[in-house]
């Protein structure tokens, strides 16, 4: 199953000779070629959630069955290339590693790795767990100082919303503290409240994997671009199996609007599975979906290569010009097709939306929204 064939030009998920060192590879050169690929290290203390995490949002499981998930014993390496637009390993660290243990190579776990994802259990005692994250951190920051990374307060869905507030207050501050201690100011943390039994734990991970897709700004310029010449509300640009969204337009996200996007695409995705020609991916043949809401609203769903969709919000007297809109994705998707082919070694991102995709917007739009 090659990846992107769906639609028209080929796409990679990101660029394969991308790297999140620049120009030099010395820090990953000793790594095995699939060890090569863009990493996210989940790291925690035992039980803290780190393999429900990975298992909810990559592989579909639901949540309740986490509780039956066995103690991860050595370093998981969870590739999700193949089902999923996001090109890159998914590791999950069990919860005792021993820094000074010599059988963890550390310069080659931390070298190559994009992000750190440190899971803290909110609903547990977390001293020991900001010890454990400060160990980690200090010791990935020395080795990679480009790693990004992110705090994922964990288990939140038993806090109430004051409960969660003061938490993360409470746990960012000492955090910082301890780096300030330890002088590594230049240590830059940032946190996230999730829990599996919502869709906290996507928006998270959403953030993550945006700050390391290096056309980010780009996607987000050209969504502007689009939801404005479009008449559009909201737009997403998702990845479908992990309901990531990888960009998404300028306007501020509200949690709602994002969770009816996942909805609708749990829909279609089921739908496909239960009723679906066997014979067909559940995306290879330029899927639709619309479903009008009781607030006078439509969400429209269009795909955009096999492994991602773009789903819309707009206002059903909006929706009239449909084939403004259709015009306008047609457009879209061959600049996210462009965009995905730029290597950036060759040519790297500017983060600004290339005339000549910009201009054909342009030409579509309503003459109200011009
Ligand atoms: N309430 C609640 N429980 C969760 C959440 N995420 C995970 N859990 C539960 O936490 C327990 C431990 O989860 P695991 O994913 O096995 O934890 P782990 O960090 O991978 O543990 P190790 O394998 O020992 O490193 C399980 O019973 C999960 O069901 C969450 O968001 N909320």
């Amino acid at each position: 199953m090659e990846p992107h064939e769906g639609f028209g030009l080929p796409v990679e998920p990101f660029p394969k000779t991308f790297s999140y060192h620049g120009d030099d590879d010395d820090a990953v050169s000793t790594a095995t070629a699939s060890d090569m690929k863009p990493r996210i290290l989940i790291m925690g203390l035992r039980r803290s959630g780190k393999s429900s995490i990975q298992k909810v949002v990559f592989h579909k499981m639901s949540p309740n069955e986490t509780l039956f998930l066995e103690i991860t014993s050595k370093i998981f390496k969870d590739d999700v290339s193949n089902t999923s637009f996001i090109n890159f390993q998914i590791w999950d660290i069990p919860g005792q590693i021993d820094f000074l243990d010599s059988t963890f190579d550390l310069d080659m776990i931390f070298g190559g790795t994009g992000a750190l994802i440190f899971v803290v259990d909110a609903q547990d005692d977390y001293m020991e767990a900001l010890t454990c994250l400060h160990q980690a951190v200090s010791k990935a920051f020395r080795i990679n100082p480009q790693i990004r990374f992110e705090i994922f307060i964990h288990k939140v869905d038993g806090l109430s919303d004051d409960h969660k507030i003061e938490t993360q207050r409470d746990i960012s501050q000492r955090a910082n503290e301890e780096l300030h201690e330890a002088s590594l100011i230049d240590l830059h943390l940032s946190f996230h409240l999730t829990s599996i039994y919502d869709h906290s734990i996507f928006e998270a991970f959403s953030k993550v994997v945006q700050k390391l897709i290096p056309q980010h700004s780009t996607l987000e310029n050209l969504l502007s671009s689009f939801v404005q010449n479009s008449g559009i509300e909201k737009t997403f640009l998702f990845d479908v199996v992990s309901k990531i969204y990888i960009a998404t337009d300028g306007s501020p996200v509200d949690m709602q609007s994002y969770e009816l996007c996942c909805e609708m695409i749990d829909v279609m995705l089921d739908m496909t599975c239960i009723y679906g020609d066997d014979a067909e991916d559940a995306t290879t043949q330029d899927s639709t979906c619309i479903i009008r809401l009781n607030n006078s609203n439509i969400l429209y769903l269009r795909e955009v290569t096999r492994f991602l969709v773009v789903v819309c919000i707009v206002r059903d007297d909006a929706f009239t010009k449909r084939g403004i809109i259709d015009y306008n994705i047609l457009l879209l998707k061959k600049a996210i097709h462009e965009v995905f082919d730029v290597r950036p070694r060759h040519g790297k991102q500017n983060g600004h939306l290339h005339p000549e995709m910009r201009n054909n917007l342009m030409q579509a739009s309503l003459p109200a929204h011009a």
